[in-house]
């Protein structure tokens, strides 16, 4: 079974590729799930999909097929992420904003005012009298391998990391509660507004980052102090383009390498998780990007995921869609199975073979727990378990030994700078010593010379005594 629901939407023929002759529609529809895509060179290839939307599709039937199940189950803390991909101008933005978040037709709203009126909804529809809940909502872009908070632009180096309990984490970044969809909607507003200026301020084309959008949905059981949560992350990527395409230089084509490096990334995971075997540990390369890692408990299996790929249906376009379609088809192979990211070699160093079931047994007992337990309490037990070793967890492993990594690296460029500082230091006390030194010379000289002055003047004075002092015995009175 598949774990990523992959569905594919072609956007009409813009009014340029209408305007060009030799553009021409380059897919057959065979159903809603399968369609003929004809390359350049006239070759046939058949996709098939979960869902595919063509160019008459409606915002509404994109969100009802691939969103709405994964708010759903958000409320019932099954984690859910939304992802959408293609080149640029597809319509993943369009797909996922609509063409305004604030003011815009009710049919063309995009997925993410839909899935944030979907989550007060669906709550409010289960909403018990014991249970009181909340929505955070937190928004960061990852551009040039850095990922800034769109709520707070200052801070624009978050460090990813992992969590036992709640997965993968951004520590630090700020999360708005959102009481209802008008309060949501005007954060989430507020947010693109401000990746429209750090754009400017940083002088980059609009749409060369990555923007992830994440709903925290906590229940709390008031009479069994009970909580739940789950969550929901949208990730509008940015565009994957072929360079040697669009002629892009210097800065812009700096940027469009970080995308593909990170897109690549995505594909290299997506890979390592569609050839890895059930029971057999292998390696998911998820820190080669931010993007990967931020993406790693979607993609690894234990989230809900949505791949939606954004195509152009125009034959001048041909060879980008193509790549973005194989993209999806790799993506619907990723399989439904215990997730363990450390490699083989350490696998058998450490006897983990039997770690999925141990994982399996573990993620089993706490999801009970959970239900009858309250969250810290579980949380609790957790760490216990993992301090005693009855749970072993290589996530932790790997992240204990990353943070290693970090510090040593921190420690080795401290040391270096310390070290700099030194020798500068030294260099300048050199100077220092040096014009002291000449200035000694200096000073010796002038004594010397001073002192020869004064000797001349002891000499010249007591000469001068001398004479008078004869001169006064010669002259004196014999008498006395
Ligand atoms: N399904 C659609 N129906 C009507 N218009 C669409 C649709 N999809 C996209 N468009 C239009 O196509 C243009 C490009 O779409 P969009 O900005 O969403 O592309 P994109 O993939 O997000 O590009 P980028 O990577 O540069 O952000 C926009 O003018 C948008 O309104």
């Amino acid at each position: 079974m598949s774990n990523i629901t992959v569905c594919a939407r072609f956007r009409p023929l813009s009014s340029k590729e209408e305007r060009i002759d030799d553009s021409s529609v380059c897919i057959r529809r065979i159903d809603t799930e399968t369609f003929v895509f004809k390359d350049e060179k006239e070759e046939d290839f058949t996709f098939s999909f979960d869902r595919v939307f063509y160019e008459k599709s409606e915002q509404a039937d994109v969100y009802e097929f691939l969103a709405l199940p994964i708010v759903r189950d958000a409320v019932n803390a099954i984690n859910g992420t939304i992802i959408t991909y293609g080149q640029t101008g597809a319509g993943k933005t369009y797909s996922m904003e609509g063409p305004g978040i604030l003011v815009c037709d009710e049919t063309k709203k995009g997925l993410l005012p839909r899935v944030v009126v979907g989550l007060f909804d669906t709550l409010n529809r289960s909403d018990g009298e014991d249970i009181k809940y909340s929505i955070k909502l937190s928004m960061v872009e990852i551009y040039m391998e850095k990922v800034r908070d769109l709520f707070n632009l200052s801070n624009d180096n978050i460090q990813i990391k992992e969590s036992k309990t709640q997965g993968i984490i951004l520590p630090g970044v700020a999360e708005k509660t959102v009481q209802n969809p008008a309060e949501a909607l005007q954060s989430l507003s507020r947010g693109i507004a401000n990746r429209a200026v750090g754009e400017t301020q940083m002088n980059m084309a609009s749409s060369r980052s990555h923007c992830v959008y994440i709903f925290t949905i906590l229940q709390e059981y008031t009479k069994h102090k009970r909580s739940k949560s789950g969550k929901v992350i949208l990730v509008d990527l940015a565009g994957s383009e072929k360079v040697e395409k669009t002629g892009a230089e210097g800065r812009v084509l700096e940027e469009a390498k970080s995308i593909n490096k990170s897109l690549s990334s995505l594909g290299n995971v997506i890979n390592a998780l569609t050839c890895g075997l059930p029971g057999k540990a292998n390696h998911i390369p998820y820190r080669d990007s931010k993007l990967t890692r931020i993406l790693q408990d979607a993609l690894g299996g234990n989230s809900r995921t949505a791949l939606l790929c954004c195509c152009s249906p125009s034959s001048l376009n041909a060879s980008e869609t193509l790549s973005t379609l194989r993209f999806g088809a790799r993506a619907k192979h990723v399989k439904t199975f215990p997730r363990f990211d450390c490699n083989e070699e350490k696998c058998a160093k450490d006897s983990c073979a039997s770690l999925p079931l141990v994982d399996e047994s573990c993620s089993r007992i706490l999801s009970k727990l959970r239900e009858r337990m309250n969250v810290d309490d579980v949380k609790l037990l957790e760490e216990l378990f993992i301090l005693e070793g009855i749970v072993f967890d290589p996530q932790s492993v790997e992240e204990l030994e990353s943070d290693y990594e970090d510090l040593t690296l921190q420690t080795i460029s401290s040391l270096q700078a310390a070290l700099e500082q030194c020798m500068s230091t030294v260099d300048e006390l050199k100077m220092e010593n040096s014009i002291l030194k000449a200035k000694l010379g200096a000073t010796t000289k002038s004594d010397a010379c001073k002192e020869v002055k004064s000797s001349v003047f002891t000499n010249m004075i007591s000469g001068i005594l001398n004479f008078f002092s004869s001169w006064l015995v010669h002259t004196a009175p014999s008498s006395c």
